[in-house]
């Protein structure tokens, strides 16, 4: 079952939280839909779930209509589980507790006591938390609560499942695991997932594909590759990951950088970069070297993280950043060439 948006607009008085979105999800997807703070994320994960009725536009699950302009599906009908920030959980019930609420709804009234309680029994043992079944959500880690969202959202084995930044609570250590865990639920359930991060190295990880929103509308849908290697625009670039902007002039599928001699073959660059006088380069395409044909440029910062060196560069093109492996350092100071490793030799 394939989820539709079609046309979709979000208007909150003067504010246009969403713009004309259209797209579809197809049956088991892992979708992150990704961009900075403000950009429209959560309202599009709110119109899926049923929480607001879009100003515009229709949203349905194959040819059963959620939303349009006649229609309003309420959340407790739509096939959906939701996992948010904030876990959500009521500090009187217990995890048990939690867990079985989603089965009281209408939506599960054609399943027997016994199968409920058969469901439940196993999503809190696929969540690890059997051992925790009678405690209160204040007798419990952050990583375990979380855990307690997630039985909760699966229960009900939904054919979708909402996610809003569910990791953005945790440290750094159990969000890796917990990745993992949202990884496998989407393997054994398959549940199609639509998560709302604004990290990128979450949604790249994770996702099948990734929707970059700006200003309520969508910039580039794509594959986490088609998203890091081929953006089509300037704002995909430099949010998904950092990226050099080398300033030159495009002439001929040849990109012939600025203050040098020094040409580039054209890598299917999108268009908007070539109006631009731009060809953009993600930190690791460069190499280092003392010597050789490149882009002159000073060191003026090296950190070290074990498996790379991260260095900022200036040159006459602005200020770059690029990952070298760790078999050569340089100093900060020294003068260097940086070198498009795909290119080695280009020049005239
Ligand atoms: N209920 C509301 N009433 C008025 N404006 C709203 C409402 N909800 C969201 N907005 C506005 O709509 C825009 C999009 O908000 P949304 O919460 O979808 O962004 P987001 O991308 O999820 O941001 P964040 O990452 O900070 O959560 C923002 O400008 C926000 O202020």
């Amino acid at each position: 079952m394939s989820l539709y948006l079609e046309h979709v607009s979000q208007q909150f008085g003067q504010t246009p939280a969403l713009r004309d979105i259209t797209l579809e999800i197809k049956k088991g997807e892992f979708i992150a839909i990704l961009g900075p703070s403000g950009c429209g994320k959560t309202t599009l994960l709110r119109a899926i779930g049923g929480f607001i009725k879009p100003t515009e536009g229709t949203i349905r699950l194959d040819e059963t209509i959620y939303s349009d302009g006649h229609t309003m599906v309420p959340v407790e009908a739509r096939d959906l589980g939701m996992v948010f920030q904030s876990f959500a959980l009521w500090p009187h019930m217990t995890v048990e507790e939690h867990v079985r609420f989603p089965m009281e709804s209408k939506r599960q009234k054609h399943l027997s006591a016994e199968e409920k309680r058969r469901a439940v029994e196993q999503a809190i043992a696929n969540m690890g938390l059997l051992p925790y079944a009678k405690r209160l959500p204040g007798e419990l880690s952050g990583g375990q609560r979380q855990r307690v969202a997630l039985a909760r959202a699966i229960v009900g084995k939904p054919s979708i499942l909402l996610m809003d930044e569910p990791l953005s609570a945790l440290d750094a250590e159990l969000k890796i695991s917990m990745r993992r865990e949202i990884q496998d639920i989407h393997s054994q359930t398959g549940a199609t997932i639509i998560y709302v991060t604004h990290d990128q190295s979450e949604a790249l990880a994770m996702a099948d594909r990734i929707i970059v929103m700006k200003n309520g509308a969508i910039e580039q849908i794509g594959t986490p590759q088609e998203i890091y290697a081929s953006p089509r625009t300037e704002f995909v670039a430099s949010f998904v990951s950092k990226c050099n902007m080398v300033q030159g002039k495009w002439r001929d599928h040849q990109f012939h950088v600025a203050g040098s001699t020094l040409v580039y073959e054209d890598q299917a660059i999108a268009p908007v970069f070539k109006e631009k006088g731009i060809y953009p380069v993600r930190p690791e395409q460069f190499r280092l070297s003392r010597t050789g044909q490149g882009l002159a440029a000073t060191v003026t910062n090296r950190q070290y993280n074990g498996r790379e060196i991260q260095y900022s560069l200036r040159c006459a093109n602005g200020w770059f950043t690029v990952y070298t492996g760790c078999e050569a350092m340089f100093q900060p100071g020294e003068e260097v060439r940086m070198i498009l490793k795909d290119q080695e030799g280009a020049g005239r």
